[in-house]
């Protein structure tokens, strides 16, 4: 865990504005030891999946601990952002969601909507945002976990374990269909 926050800022031209208040209150925070901005710049209107999955990518690679992003809703950076396998990014424009982003779900992307939520407000979630820190040893850790498995398809092997007992089932069924009852179909596979 780090003692203070390598973090990524971004956006696309619609959450310029706010993209930029937030990188210099970040370079000025004390827990914060390094902000990178990637873009957009002036006149610069690169949609935002490119900006939101580059700082996804960026912080799945260890290059940074956490990423703020904006764009007009929240949602597009957001949606772009969680395509990239292990991230967790949320939307959130008020301050229990900010806590639980972090504390419940240890999302280490927060995207604001720059046409939704006000300025000064965005400014005070994101101070607070950086001063919370996911506890691996507290009860959301296990869902956490859980989250992570659907990502790497273990329950897929968990469904195919399913299906081999269901098929199972049905063999046994229609040996006893076809004998009567009483006969052990497990005698079948020594025969
Ligand atoms: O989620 C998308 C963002 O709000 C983006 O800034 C604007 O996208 P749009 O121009 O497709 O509405």
């Amino acid at each position: 865990m780090p003692d203070k926050w390598r973090i990524i800022v971004g956006s696309d031209d619609a959450g310029l504005e706010y993209k930029n208040v937030l990188r210099a209150d970040l370079e000025a925070d004390d827990r914060v030891e390094s902000v990178i901005d990637i873009g957009v710049g002036a006149e610069d209107t690169t949609p935002y999946p490119h900006i939101a999955v580059t700082a996804a990518r960026m912080v799945a690679a260890g290059e940074a601990d956490r990423a703020l992003l904006v764009c007009g809703t929240g949602l597009g950076v957001a949606i772009s952002a969680n395509k990239v396998p292990g991230i967790r990014a949320v939307t959130a424009h008020d301050s229990f969601s900010v806590e639980r982003s972090v504390l419940s779900n240890n999302a280490q992307i927060l995207c604001f909507g720059q046409r939704v939520v006000g300025l000064e407000l965005a400014r005070r979630l994101a101070s607070e945002w950086l001063g919370y820190r996911f506890d691996q040893n507290s009860s959301s850790a296990a869902k956490v976990r859980t989250l992570l498995d659907y990502e790497l398809g273990h329950d897929q092997a968990d469904q195919a374990e399913t299906l081999r007992q269901g098929e199972e089932l049905v063999r046994r069924s229609l040996l006893v269909a076809e004998r009567g009852p009483g006969q052990d179909a497990q005698t079948d596979t020594k025969e």
